[in-house]
């Protein structure tokens, strides 16, 4: 009897267990959705209804994919195929809208007022949110994702390292690596002084080059080892992001996984054996530059300032800087740093190989500023003005990163708008430098001129060109980013002259960032190099 009753009283207390399994599923993934949409439906903003547990997913996927199954005319205008979600929903429920991903709302905001009002005046009502889990495992812990104090405090750690003055610091070094580039596609060339190169390949060795100069400094190649070990396991990491994607799944011990643990723990392994050496290193220097007087401390004050070393010094007076968060913030360095500029590079190499007049302006600017074959110097890169103008319109029309999100941390009000806790804003950058309403009728033109008067003063409202975020997260790199695109565009434009290979064909995509769908093959052909001719005659 007793036994009978210990078996009645289980099932009953399984039975309420799965009770309230099944209402909190029910609340959740249907009777709030249903509550959100009726909050927001009250203020006028609609979008496409929910569906129950994948949201609005499904269709988001179908016109993503259908949209990218073949290439473009040569035109600018990309969102419809890039952000062909947005373009399509906003036309039928206009702007703001809702859109579902799996049961969470997020409220597209193109309105730069309203930007404004996320990023800048009222940012510390809102958060980033937390990427899925395979994106984190790739993007690392550090600077992207971090939230609160702990992201204050690497953010004011590695601030210097992207300060102009350190940075210009680096201009030979990435100069060289430039012209090491070039002249290898130079050797490439057939007879007739040609060659096709697909550029996004090499563009990306080249800013890997770069940005490990940046994170590794004078331990640059045990830095490249360190970085090669994070490609192989964000190679891994890529990999499951494209599978379907099984909660917990990470931690299971399959061969990818065992795989993944083995290079984090080498790459844990390498990297204390180099903050060994460094520290190592500094104590030696310190005291040989003691001995030796000033000579040595006007070399020290040469060498630029890295991450690593920036991060090593923190940790000798801050116990919260431990070697995992030096191995997050590598990671965080080369996932946002690396493709996003080589992307940047592609699409404005693309551009002026479209449109060869502004070609024409550049060259002309670079071969009167820099000379036909010197590296740009650092004064020489701030007259590069119609450079400059060029990459801002890259930047506006091909934003690499198209993207980002908000989450609201509290009730809040944006606009005349009430935001429950917990809502996604998704600020669609690519849209926004693309709006006719501030950008004017041309706005899906290449037109450089737009920025001859500065950043401000190109649209009717300031926040419609954000390509590198905006407040206090704004992107930690652009002055680097820009820095490299500058002189990587001065050098190639000294020594060629580019047009599309016949097989190019236009696909701007996104997956993660904006880059083209069949590469970017270009065709080089070399200039005549004026001091030649001049030493000749
Ligand atoms: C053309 C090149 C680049 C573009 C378009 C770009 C774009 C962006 C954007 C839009 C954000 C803000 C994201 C948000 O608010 O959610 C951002 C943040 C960031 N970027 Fe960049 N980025 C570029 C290059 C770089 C480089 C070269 C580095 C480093 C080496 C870098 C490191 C970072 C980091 C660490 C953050 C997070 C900053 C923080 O939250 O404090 N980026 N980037």
């Amino acid at each position: 009897m007793e036994q009978e009753l210990l078996s009645w009283a289980k099932l009953v207390l399984i039975s309420l267990i799965v009770f309230a399994l099944a209402v909190k599923v029910f609340v959740l993934l249907w009777w709030r959705p249903r509550k959100i949409e009726g909050h927001f439906s009250k203020q006028g903003i609609r979008g496409p209804p929910y569906h129950f547990f994948i949201g609005n997913v499904k269709e988001v996927v179908g016109m993503m994919l259908k949209a990218s199954s073949q290439p473009m005319p040569f035109s600018h205008n990309i969102l419809p195929r890039v952000l062909s979600f947005y373009h399509h929903w906003k036309k039928i429920y206009g702007a703001p809208f809702l859109v579902w991903f799996g049961p969470t709302v997020r409220l597209a905001v193109a309105d730069p007022d309203l930007i404004r009002e996320v990023f800048s005046s009222k940012s510390e009502l809102y958060e980033k949110n937390d990427a899925h889990p395979l994106v984190k495992q790739l993007e690392g812990d550090g600077l992207l994702s971090l939230k609160g104090e702990k992201w204050a405090h690497h953010r004011k750690i590695i601030a210097p390292t992207f300060h102009m003055e350190n940075l210009k610091l680096l201009i030979p070094v990435m100069g060289s690596t430039v012209v090491e580039m070039v002249e290898k596609w130079s050797a490439l060339m057939s007879e007739s002084g040609e060659v096709e190169i697909e550029v996004s390949d090499w563009f990306q060795t080249l800013t890997e080059d770069v940005i490990t100069r940046a994170a590794f400094g004078s331990s640059y190649e045990d830095g490249k080892a360190i970085f090669k070990l994070q490609t192989q396991q964000m190679v891994l990491a890529a990999d499951a992001f494209q599978k379907v994607f099984i909660p917990g799944y990470r931690f299971l011990p399959t061969k990818r996984n065992l795989n993944s643990w083995k290079f984090d723990k080498e790459i844990k392994k390498s990297l204390i054996k180099l903050i060994d050496k460094r520290k190592e290193n500094s104590t030696s220097t310190s005291s040989s530059s003691s001995s030796s007087g000033n000579n040595n401390n006007k070399m020290e004050e040469k060498s630029p300032k890295d991450l690593l070393g920036l991060m090593i010094q923190a940790s000798e007076t801050n116990n919260n800087i431990t070697v995992k968060d030096i191995v997050e913030e590598c990671k965080s360095f080369f996932f946002a740093g690396k493709q996003t500029t080589s992307n940047l590079l592609t699409w404005t190499t693309v551009l002026l190989a479209m449109h060869p007049h502004w070609q024409v302006q550049a060259r002309d600017e670079v071969l009167r500023v820099c000379g036909a074959r010197d590296i740009p110097t650092k004064d020489d890169v701030v007259k590069l003005k119609t450079l400059s103008m060029i990459l801002n319109e890259s930047l506006r029309l091909y934003p690499p990163t198209i993207a980002t999100i908000r989450r609201a941390k509290t009730d809040v009000e944006l606009g005349n708008y009430k935001i429950p806790r917990g809502t996604e804003l998704l600020i669609p950058i690519l849209a926004v430098h693309h709006d006719q309403a501030t950008w004017g009728n041309d706005a899906n033109e290449f037109n450089p001129a737009r920025f001859s008067e500065g950043v401000a003063r190109a649209a009717k409202h300031p926040v419609s060109f954000i390509p590198f975020g905006l407040g206090v997260r704004t992107c930690i790199g652009q002055n680097l980013a820009v820095l490299q695109a500058k002189l990587a565009l001065a050098i190639i434009l000294q020594r060629f002259s580019f047009r599309l290979a016949p097989t190019y064909q236009h696909a701007p995509t996104v997956l993660m960032l904006l880059y083209p769908q069949y590469g970017a093959p270009i065709i080089f052909q070399r200039s005549d190099d004026p001091d030649e001719h001049y030493q000749g005659s």
